[in-house]
């Protein structure tokens, strides 16, 4: 052997080596901590430790403020003068005026980045309901008007007082409405207060004249101070992120101070920093000291009368040329709702032979949410993106992972062990393989260059072979496979150790529960230099904080959503029904019939609440001699990928379905999504209706629930819902009903019981009341012909918390 290639293999063998002493430490921060608990227990009783303060200094607040409410009110009784009235204000001893009180409560709990989240609803802000009307809010009523909503005060607008009215454009064209909100708001709050104090406040008597609204906002009461309509967006996120930083702020005048929230170890810290007049932002709450930044404090007061002039009337330049864009391209309507942006893909720096690849698949424009993110990943940096569903999220994290692997096949030596650059990772198989089949058409140019899949399903040892004789850069896994391979010690923990780019898809959906201990083991055993992406239609508060775990600190947030914006696509006609569960199959089949009739290459897809649910619908709607197909998690891989694969190239189609379809499937034209019962969560319900209504078209989507599940629609009330009265339902189809449930196996019925009573069991707000839970699970027992509730297993029923529960059986 030449020496050259001993030299060669002696530096891959010390590079491996060194990959695994220093990359063992991963994910970020130290593995041990202070009582040898690991990071991630570390973490979460930080995370703990900071609700709780939060909690304490919001109680605290609420009881000082009511205290000072009682003694005005003493005051006022006994004509002695108000004792919290300060004379001289110069003295600086007495009470804040309502407002320095706001300002200085948001500057004490308000966290940096996370102005937004202060939305305790995590939803858009919409106006306050008319005196007076009886709509639900959220509901489109009658007249086509939205019905208002309730929602919380947006503290910064508060805060924005003397601010002149601007109105401008982000970089993504999405429009920004900004007022004056001094006098007008807090008008239109004050009379909105007055309206729901005289039931709630009586103790507190002139409470309606209190012109303190964010401590009746933390009493619970939180109310609206926005006018309809308005689209108030006055984050810095949407702003700065789509620069591609988070820190960094779009307009002058949007400049806001940055506001934390210490973590529980970090108090005796804090009083320091406040008196330096420095302070702490970033995720102190939820990481301890692992991820703080210092910055120096920006006085609220210097802020208020600071309005940068050429910056807005830049702003304004920018939103006039932008109008003129959309108009010469056929009008403003179509602006608006194209999920394309002008800029092409030859235009932003990648290989011409992905140009060519993706101008054969037909992309030539980039879409919106691949125009905010390229630059940004193709850099290198950290990203969490968020943008509606089917508005090409894929394709924008693909990219730049192409890029990564194409980059780095160039600079790297010949390894022994071939390295994986990029790792995707998503929630289901369906998904995985949808992914895959991107990005090979996306290298239809590169020879070298491979990906392949890791999802349960199929056999672990065929993927190891695959894995040998056809060793790719790219893999793209659901999480447990993918922890199966690493935990079996098999070469490709090593191979690992080469990894770029780490890609979350769905990433609220893998850093919830279900997924976070398998998460936290992969991510443990990726290298620490690594980029990673994390994309989805949705992310919740927690994530947003759970996902610097993943991400470094200086990553950037990218909204194409937007503050305030309505987060489920324009164009998808949002409905609700309310009716009995024993009306729910005759209402779903009328509706099914009815679409069918009046749209000829009809392709609807049916949510069901568990894989047995979905099973009996689908045999009820066949026995009822509809065109349906099932998918759930109860079926084998290879009946899965068939039916998937047999939906997506098809029309006139019903798919019956799980949750294993809700997220990322891209079935192209999907006219209608009915969803029959509560889905898990307001996320869920977003994924769901997001398989119609994709690439900026036309889309139907219907909620079925029965009135007990009313509440959820609380959840959803900023989504466009119009609620509609039930069908005139045929007293022939009843029957023919009856007799089709009939025909269906006992067995399957049961279990559909079975799945439907651990379903609503899991999801809080039912679970926590057994008796009422057993008592609907009967309902929906007899809705699906059973005369009684099938027997469940002793330990099944101790599990579930219902061994003692009146109505529920037990198996001898
Ligand atoms: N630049 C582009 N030009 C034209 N079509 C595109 C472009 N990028 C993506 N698409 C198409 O848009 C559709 C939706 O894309 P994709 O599945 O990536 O959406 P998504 O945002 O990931 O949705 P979800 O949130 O449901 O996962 C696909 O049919 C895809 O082919």
């Amino acid at each position: 052997m030449s020496p050259s290639i001993l030299l060669e293999r002696h530096r891959a063998l010390s590079k491996l080596l060194c990959n695994l002493i220093f990359t063992r430490d991963m994910g970020g921060g130290p593995r041990t901590f202070p009582g040898g608990v690991n990071k991630w227990q570390w973490k979460r009783m930080h995370e703990k430790r900071a609700r709780e303060k939060e909690k304490r200094l919001l109680d605290q607040e609420k009881q000082l403020y009511q205290a000072r409410i009682r003694s005005q009110v003493r005051a006022k009784l006994a004509g002695k003068p108000d004792p919290y009235s300060n004379p001289d204000p110069s003295m600086g001893h007495g009470p804040m005026s309502p407002t320095d009180h706001i300002k200085a409560l948001a500057s004490r709990f308000m966290k940096e980045g996370a102005e937004d989240l202060w939305n305790e609803d995590d939803g858009p802000l919409k106006s306050p309901p008319p005196r007076g009307t009886n709509e639900r809010p959220g509901f489109v009523g009658p007249s086509g008007r939205r019905g208002s909503i309730r929602s919380p005060i947006d503290l910064r607008k508060l805060i924005s007082e003397g601010r002149e009215n601007v109105n401008f454009t982000n970089p993504s064209g999405s429009y920004v409405k900004r007022r004056n909100y001094s006098e007008q708001s807090w008008r239109r709050f004050r009379r909105n207060e007055s309206s729901e104090s005289e039931d709630d406040d009586e103790d507190y008597g002139p409470l309606n004249e209190s012109p303190n609204p964010f401590a009746r906002n933390m009493a619970g009461n939180r109310r609206d101070v926005n006018s309809e309509g308005e689209k108030l967006r006055l984050s810095k996120d949407e702003n700065s992120d789509f620069e591609g930083e988070s820190v960094k702020y779009f307009a002058g005048s949007s400049r806001w101070p940055r506001l934390s929230v210490g973590g529980g170890e970090e108090e005796e810290n804090e009083g320091i920093m406040r008196e330096r007049g420095v302070r702490k932002v970033g995720s102190s709450a939820s990481l301890g000291k692992y991820d703080v930044k210092i910055k120096k404090r920006v006085p609220l007061q210097s802020l208020d009368g600071e309005v940068d002039f050429p910056l807005q009337v830049e702003l304004i330049r920018h939103q006039l040329s932008k109008k003129s864009l959309v108009d010469e391209n056929g009008g403003e309507k179509r602006g608006e709702e194209s999920i394309l942006s002008q800029k092409r893909f030859d235009e932003c720096g990648i290989s011409p032979l992905i140009v060519k690849a993706l101008s054969a698949a037909g992309y030539v424009q980039m879409t919106r949410v691949q125009e905010a993110t390229l630059s940004a990943c193709l850099e290198g940096k950290d990203a969490l993106v968020k943008a509606k569903t089917g508005t090409g999220k894929s394709a924008a994290f693909l990219l730049p992972a192409i890029e990564t692997v194409l980059k780095a096949s160039s600079n790297s030596t010949i390894q022994r062990v071939p390295p994986i650059y990029v790792l995707i990772l998503c929630p289901t198989r369906e998904l995985a393989s949808q992914l895959a089949a991107e990005a090979n058409a996306m290298l239809k140019y590169h020879d070298g260059v491979c990906v392949q899949t890791l999802v349960g399903g199929t056999r672990f040892k065929d993927d190891q072979k695959r894995l040998e004789s056809d060793p790719c850069q790219i893999i793209v896994a659901t999480p447990g496979r993918l922890l199966d391979h690493i935990e079996n010690k098999s070469s490709l923990s090593l191979r690992l150790m080469g990894l770029k780019m780490l890609v979350l898809d769905e990433a609220d959906h893998l850093l919830d529960l279900g997924f976070r201990k398998d998460m936290e083991k992969i991510v443990d055993c990726l290298p620490r230099q690594r980029q990673s992406l994390l994309f989805s239609a949705t992310v919740p508060k927690e994530v947003r904080r759970i996902s610097q775990l993943i991400l470094k600190r200086e990553h950037a947030f990218i909204d194409t959503v937007g503050l305030g914006c309505v987060e489920t696509p324009a164009k998808i006609r949002q409905s609700c029904l309310i009716a009995s569960h024993e009306l729910h199959f005759q209402i779903v089949h009328h509706l099914l019939k009815e679409h069918i009739s009046q749209t000829p290459d009809y392709k609807v897809i049916v949510f069901c609440t568990t894989g047995m649910v979905t099973s009996l619908m689908c045999l009820l709607l066949r026995e009822m001699k509809m065109n349906v197909r099932e998918l759930h998690s109860r079926k084998p891989q290879l009946y899965r990928t068939r039916i998937s694969d047999e939906f997506r190239e098809s029309k006139r189609l019903i798919l019956v379905s799980s949750d294993v379809s809700a997220r990322g499937m891209n079935y192209p034209d999907v006219t209608l999504v009915t969803q029959i019962g509560i889905p898990s969560d307001r996320e869920q319900y977003i994924h769901r209706l997001g398989r119609t209504g994709r690439e900026g078209k036309e889309g139907e989507g219907i909620l079925l629930l029965a009135p007990w599940e009313e509440y959820f629609l609380d959840e959803i009330r900023d989504l466009p819902l119009e609620k509609v009265p039930l069908p005139h339902l045929d007293p022939n189809i009843k029957l023919k009903m009856e007799d089709s449930l009939a025909k269906i196996d006992t067995s399957v019925k049961e279990s559909a019981y079975h799945a439907w009573l651990g379903y609503y069991n899991s999801i809080r707000e039912i679970g926590r009341d057994k008796t009422t839970l057993v008592k609907l699970a009967n309902q929906f027992c007899q809705s699906i012909g059973l005369q009684k509730p099938p027997a469940l297993f002793r330990k099944t029923a101790l599990k579930m918390g219902l061994k003692d529960i009146p109505g529920i059986r037990i198996r001898k």
